[in-house]
């Protein structure tokens, strides 16, 4: 199942930048991770922002909220869920 998430982050101001690097580190490595897995397909930087757009691809909605909810920036990401299906014209069987 396809899934279109997009991540908008927002990091209070007071956080001790030493958490702030560690928490980015971490959720790099845990994002190329799912990517080298297959599991989140797209990353895209939305322009002019401090977010992204992301698809991933997963068995269930309980395993994308699994996936997001054990992110390390989780308690800085307001998230939004669109699940996707074909469409009849698309010519990539994906
Ligand atoms: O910077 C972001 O958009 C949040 C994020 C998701 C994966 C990652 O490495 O950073």
């Amino acid at each position: 199942m396809l899934f279109h998430v997009r991540m908008r982050v927002r990091l209070p101001h007071d956080l001790d930048p030493g958490v702030v690097e560690r928490l980015k580190r971490e959720e790099k490595e845990r994002a190329q991770q799912l990517q080298r897995a297959g599991t989140w397909r797209h990353l895209w930087r939305v322009v002019g922002q401090y977010a992204n757009v992301s698809v991933f691809d997963v068995d269930s909605a309980d395993e994308l909220h699994e996936i997001l909810s054990t992110l390390p920036l989780f308690p800085y990401l307001d998230i939004e869920v669109t699940p996707l299906t074909r469409h009849p014209s698309a010519l990539d069987p994906t």
